[in-house]
C-alpha cells in the first residue's frame, strides 16, 4: 500500500470533531511511523505503541481509516471493536447512519439489562436440504390438520367384497402425491391388432401410369398390404380412411393416387395444339 494513501487516509488534522476533543492526540506523523511496523499492522496496533490512549477513545481514532481495518484485520483492531460497543455515543459520531443505529440499539439493550445478549437460536431443520424439509413439514401438518393417520406409499381401499386391504399406492405424479381420493379407472384391455404389412400381390395390377411403375414402388419382400388396399380405392376418386401401423407405408399410400392423377391431366396448351393440329388436317 502506498504510504501517501495511507497518510492521506488517517490525517485528522481537518476532523474537527476529533481534534476538538482535548484527550485525544492523533497527529498524522504518530500514525504514519506505526504503519511503518509493516503491512498487517493497522492502526489498532499503532495505537497501542503509540501514546494515543487505549480504551474508549480509541475508536474515535481507528474510524476515518476502517478500509485499512476491513484489508489487515488485527488483534487490535478487535480490541477496538469491544471498546465501540462499550462506547456507543463516541462510536456513532464517526461511522455512516446504519451503523449509528445498530451502535443505539446495541446501547439501548445493553442499558435494559446487564447480561450478556441471548445467544441467537438456530433452526435445525433450515440447515437440512430443501426436499427432506418440505417433506417433514407436510406430513406433521397433515397429520396435525386432519388427524389421519396417511401414508404417501400405502392407504387402505375397499375392495368388491366389504374388506379393508392395503394396496401400494400407484405412482402419479407429485402434484397428487398427498390426494388418498384418486379414483380407479376401469380400462378396457387393447387388443394388439396383428396386419399384414407386405403383399406379394403384383404391383401393376394397379394400372398406374409407366412413369410410376418405373420407380418400382416394391419392396424387395414385397408391396405395402395398405397401399394395395387403399390405392385402388383412392385411383376410383372414392375417399378412404387408413390406420396403420407406423412405417407401414401411408404415405405412399395417398401420393401414388395424387401423382397418377396429376400425370392423367392434359395441360390447356397441349389441348389448343391438338385442335389446331386437327383443323389444319381438315
Ligand atoms: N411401395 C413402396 N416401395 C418401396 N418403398 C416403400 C414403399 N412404400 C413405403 N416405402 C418405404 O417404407 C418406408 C416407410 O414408409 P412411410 O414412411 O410412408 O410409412 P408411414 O406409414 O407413412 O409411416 P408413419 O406412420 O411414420 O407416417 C419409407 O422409407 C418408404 O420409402
Amino acid at each position: 500500500m502506498a504510504p501517501g494513501f495511507v497518510s492521506r487516509r488517517l490525517n485528522l488534522e481537518n476532523f474537527p470533531s476529533v481534534n476538538s476533543r482535548p484527550n485525544v492526540i492523533l497527529p498524522g506523523r504518530e500514525v504514519r511511523r506505526a504503519d511503518r511496523s509493516g503491512p498487517g499492522r493497522g492502526c489498532g496496533a499503532g495505537l497501542g505503541s503509540s501514546r494515543v490512549p487505549r480504551g474508549p477513545l480509541a475508536p474515535a481514532v481507528c474510524t476515518p481509516c476502517l478500509p485499512l481495518h476491513h484489508a489487515y484485520p488485527t488483534q487490535g483492531m478487535a480490541a477496538a471493536d469491544d471498546s465501540l460497543l462499550d462506547n456507543p455515543r463516541t462510536f456513532s459520531r464517526r461511522l455512516p447512519a446504519q451503523a449509528s443505529r445498530q451502535a443505539n440499539a446495541t446501547k439501548r439493550k445493553y442499558q435494559a439489562s446487564s447480561e450478556a445478549p441471548p445467544v441467537k437460536r438456530r433452526n435445525e431443520t433450515s440447515f437440512l436440504p430443501a426436499k427432506k424439509t418440505s417433506v417433514k413439514e407436510t406430513q406433521r401438518t397433515f397429520e396435525g390438520n386432519t388427524q389421519k393417520a396417511f401414508s404417501a406409499k400405502k392407504h387402505s381401499v375397499s375392495t368388491s367384497d366389504g374388506n379393508q386391504g392395503e394396496r401400494p399406492c400407484v405412482k402419479t405424479s407429485s402434484l397428487f402425491k398427498n390426494n388418498p381420493d384418486i379414483p380407479e379407472l376401469h380400462r378396457s384391455v387393447v387388443k394388439q391388432v396383428q396386419e399384414k404389412v407386405f403383399t406379394s400381390a403384383p404391383f401393376h395390377e394397379l394400372g398406374l401410369h409407366p412413369h410410376l411403375v418405373s420407380i418400382r414402388c416394391v419392396l424387395f419382400f414385397g408391396w405395402p398390404s395398405v397401399q394395395k388396399q387403399s390405392i385402388p380405392v383412392l385411383l376410383e376418386g372414392r375417399d378412404a380412411l387408413v390406420r396403420s401401423q407406423t412405417g407401414s407405408g401411408k404415405t405412399l399410400a395417398y401420393c401414388i393416387p395424387v401423382v397418377q392423377s396429376l400425370q392423367a391431366m392434359k395441360s390447356k396448351i397441349q389441348i389448343l395444339q391438338e385442335i389446331q393440329r386437327l383443323r389444319k388436317v381438315k
